[in-house]
């Protein structure tokens, strides 16, 4: 008989910052989400490499009992698995047979799902001295006894913030601190990350990347710097002005330094946010904190004047590689934005930046690190293709990067919007034709109010940071495809869209191995060592923002960890088939409410569920396919209806009886449009 919730005390009692630094140089385990504070997703296993890789099989399977996005990297010390899934539920398995040992629910009211813009996804968990703590979607940081799942302590992160604030970022323990930030700037709120003493829940600093209210005091001088970048005569601080810290952070314990990558302006629109213009620092920035005190260091900022929800919260990477024959400490990123970035992590200096795919809002960068804006991305007065989109040239899915073959692993993408300023914006001012008001989104911008031009890509980008250029590539059939994991036995492991765990050769780029996976894949893989034998595990559940109303495979859920090893030979688990059926049927409707439909469609469900028949349906279904007693009885849906237990919110006092009636008739006025004739 083993003792788990023993092995699990003691695996996880060894990590410290002592423990996540010798796993940098060599050990088996996977202890934090980017395997150490530099977060390379670099393995220096290579018991799996790429003579063996085609030989790899399943070992098992383990059910995450979720339906919606799943974006959590597993964290693995001593063959002891921790994984979260959607509505921050945490699993811990055992790795020698796929068995649970425990799991905690945090018990988030599903009826909250809109408070965040992108699906109830959680991208993980960090492990301390015996601890596991994750950041649960309504804001508390909750620390878990690693042997039983136990609640030790919770914190509400949110208290003294105002807004529709929601955690999706996995947490990091940097010298005995769980750091965590949190999302919400499509909605009107101000970022801020706090850290935690992770014994006691203590709190011990918080840093905010935009300054508030000008007419009070500031928290520190790096607001009151800020402040000047900003024009008051756009009350930025009503509306929070952005800047949500909800996914990347890195430390580099020889420079006493930990970076945080923040987001988009709030409201997107740089117009609206700071009518005179200025960069409205510190939004879309790396910067460098004292990770004792949360005091800034230095910042960088990618995008300044943003005004397409392009965030620099993407995964960063520190490295240390020679340029110009000297070697340099140095970030590596790839923001929304299109550029990547190579910056000096001493002192914050530029060192080179570079388009990784088309864009059309800068021509690049000068020397000294400013970009060369492209005045009609800016002009807002007409729908613009942005090129990146706002769902990113890169988004969350995180990229890797081999010392060996000194290149980095990046999942790249177009998905087309356009995007146009709504002069008319008021904050929290819902309406028809505002896209998402009705759930309180605040972008200040309408979208798609003519149909893009540009074309969606989903792109494997095989990138040499030193030249600027990809080494090798790899289309894909989708946007929107996992994060990487690369190895020293020279491989790269990505999972993709339409439903694959793939290997390729990490020089050549040349396809090794796949294996099926059901449903589309988000996260990104771990590999790790148990008694002698190498495994590699990924956490699969489509989602995501984008997976909310779109998807590339035939299967939904449910949420599943897939774990591979040479030889293995375990059974595929069966999926779900996803509902396409007809196109909506039947549906009696007044043909004179269809245009108001579409206003209200576009305030309250476009977002989540897609265009009815022409968007396919992601992990939300798409109302064009449904049965028609669904539309029939939409009122028992709209107003506490079922599906508030599967995320659904409640409209009531939002929208009347009369509204949805027009909503009825929109869907299916679009489905009958549509519908082939012959
Ligand atoms: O501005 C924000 O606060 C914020 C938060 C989040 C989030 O917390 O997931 C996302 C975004 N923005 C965002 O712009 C975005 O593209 C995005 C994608 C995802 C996802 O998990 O698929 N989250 C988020
Ligand atoms: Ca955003």
């Amino acid at each position: 008989q083993v003792d788990l919730a023993a092995q699990a005390a003691a695996a996880v009692q060894r990590v410290d910052g002592a423990f996540i630094r010798a796993n940098a140089a060599k050990t088996p385990d996977w202890p934090t989400t980017g395997v150490d504070y530099a977060e390379t997703r670099y393995s220096r296993l290579d018991q799996i490499n790429a003579a063996n890789v085609k030989d790899l099989g399943l070992a098992w399977s383990y059910n995450l009992e979720s339906t919606r996005g799943v974006e959590a990297t597993p964290v693995v010390v001593d063959g002891i698995m921790y994984v979260s899934a959607s509505w921050s539920v945490v699993h811990a398995i055992d790795t020698r047979t796929g068995n649970r040992i425990w799991t905690y629910d945090p018990q988030i009211d599903r009826s909250t799902g809109f408070k965040g813009c992108c699906d109830v996804v959680n991208r993980g968990v960090a492990l301390w001295k015996g601890k596991v703590y994750v950041g649960a979607w309504d804001g508390r940081l909750i620390a878990l006894d690693a042997a039983t799942g136990k609640e030790v302590w919770q914190k509400n992160t949110f208290e003294g913030q105002k807004g529709s604030l929601t955690i999706t970022g996995a947490p990091r323990v940097f010298k005995g601190k769980v750091i965590i930030g949190n999302g919400g700037a499509e909605y009107g709120v101000r970022g801020y990350i706090t850290a935690y003493d992770a014994e006691t829940g203590e709190q011990k600093w918080r840093w905010f990347s935009v300054p508030g209210d000008p007419s009070k005091p500031f928290e520190d001088e790096s607001m009151k710097r800020a402040a000047r970048t900003w024009d008051p005569s756009g009350k930025w601080w009503e509306a929070g002005g952005g800047g949500t810290m909800w996914d990347s952070m890195t430390f580099d314990a020889e420079l006493n330094t930990m970076y945080v990558g923040t987001g988009n302006g709030s409201p997107w629109s740089h117009k609206v946010r700071s009518p005179k213009g200025g960069d409205n620092l510190y939004l879309a920035s790396i910067v460098a904190l004292d990770p004792d005190t949360g005091k800034y260091k230095w910042h960088y900022q990618e995008t300044p004047g943003d005004n397409w929800d392009y965030t620099s919260t993407q995964p960063m990477i520190l490295a240390d590689i020679k340029i110009a024959g000297k070697p340099r400490k140095v970030i590596l990123h790839a923001p929304k934005n299109g550029f990547f970035f190579v910056l000096d992590r001493t002192n914050g200096k530029f060192i080179s930046a570079k388009n990784f795919v088309p864009v059309n809002w800068a021509s690049g960068y000068d020397k000294h690190g400013k970009p060369m804006n492209i005045a009609a991305a800016r002009d807002g007065s007409k729908p613009h293709d942005a090129v990146p989109g706002p769902y990113g040239a890169h988004n969350w899915h995180p990229m890797s990067f081999n010392p060996q073959t000194g290149l980095v692993y990046l999942p790249a993408q177009n998905v087309p919007v356009n995007l146009m300023d709504d002069k008319n914006w008021e904050f929290n001012q819902a309406g028809p034709g505002k896209p998402q008001s009705g759930t309180g989104w605040n972008t200040a911008k309408f979208f798609n109010a003519e149909p893009p031009k540009s074309q969606p890509f989903g792109r494997l980008l095989a990138w040499d940071p030193v030249a600027q250029k990809a080494a090798w590539s790899v289309e894909h059939v989708s946007p929107w495809n996992g994060g990487t994991l690369t190895t020293a036995g020279n491989v790269v492991f990505q999972g993709t869209a339409d439903g694959r765990l793939v290997a390729y050769h990490a020089a050549s780029g040349e396809k090794l191995w796949e294996a099926p996976t059901g449903t589309g894949v988000v996260a990104a893989p771990s590999t790790y060592m148990v008694d002698g034998k190498q495994y590699v595990s990924v956490a699969v559940g489509w989602g995501g923002v984008y997976g909310l109303a779109a998807r590339a495979t035939e299967r939904q859920g449910p949420g599943t960890v897939y774990t591979f090893v040479v030889g293995g030979k375990a059974k595929m688990p069966d999926f779900v088939a996803q509902r396409t059926g007809q196109l909506l049927q039947g549906v009696k409707y007044d043909a004179a409410k269809v245009e108001a439909g579409t206003m209200l469609y576009v305030a309250n469900c476009v977002f989540c569920h897609g265009v009815p028949g022409v968007d396919r349906g992601g992990n939300i279904p798409n109302l064009g396919y449904m049965d028609a007693s669904y539309i029939e009885n939409l009122p028992n849906f709209i107003f506490k209806g079922p599906a508030m237990a599967r995320g659904m919110p409640d409209f009531t006092g939002k929208l009347s009886g009369d509204d949805v009636e027009s909503l009825k008739a929109f869907i299916q006025g679009t489905a009958d449009a549509i519908r082939p004739k012959n």
